[in-house]
């Protein structure tokens, strides 16, 4: 392509038509970016989420799928952080765990959590007796420092 007739433009025209451009770029990953699902998690509150499928995976290792609210819903929780769950040990007592889920939020509509169960673990008695059709209440992402207590 000849571009030998920008040498006769003024460069004051160059500069403002390259501005203009540069603006309609950021306008537009703006717009692309704000267009974007922002997730159905809640750090503050609790939500319920219905599972809709669990695979055992090993003795002591299941596969929890979870449904989000649409079949295009995105969980929202950045990479590498976690959220917390909230469910009853066999005393019937609350307990509170962070758990990573395994998917991201390239994945539609729902979110898994690969849990290993242990005999005496609390949390671990609450994800043994989950049924399909149940929900489970989660708020996140949770963040803390760069050490977990
Ligand atoms: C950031 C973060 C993310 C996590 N993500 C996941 C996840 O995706 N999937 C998952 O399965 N877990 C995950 N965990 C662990 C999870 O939070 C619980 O600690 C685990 O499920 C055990 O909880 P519990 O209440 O069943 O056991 P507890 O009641 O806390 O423990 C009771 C007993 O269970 C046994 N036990 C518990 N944990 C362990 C262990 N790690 N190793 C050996 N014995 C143990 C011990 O005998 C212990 O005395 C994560 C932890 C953190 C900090």
């Amino acid at each position: 392509m000849d571009l030998e007739f920008l040498q006769t433009v003024d460069p004051q025209i160059l500069v403002g038509v390259a501005v203009a451009v540069v603006a309609i770029g950021i306008g537009a990953i703006f717009l692309f970016s704000s267009k974007k699902s922002r997730g159905c998690l809640d750090p503050e509150n609790f939500r319920d989420f219905k599972l809709v499928k669990r695979t055992q995976l090993s003795h002591n290792v299941a596969k929890f799928t979870f449904a989000l609210p649409s079949p295009t819903s995105v969980l929202g929780l950045p990479i590498g952080q976690h959220i917390s769950c909230r469910g009853k040990d066999s005393q019937g007592e609350e307990v509170l765990k962070p758990y990573t889920p395994t998917t991201l939020d390239s994945d539609l509509g729902h979110f898994e959590l690969v849990i290993k169960m242990y005999p005496q673990g609390r949390m671990s008695h609450h994800f043994r007796e989950m049924r399909v059709g149940e929900s489970l209440a989660v708020k996140g992402p949770k963040v803390r420092g760069p050490f977990y207590q």
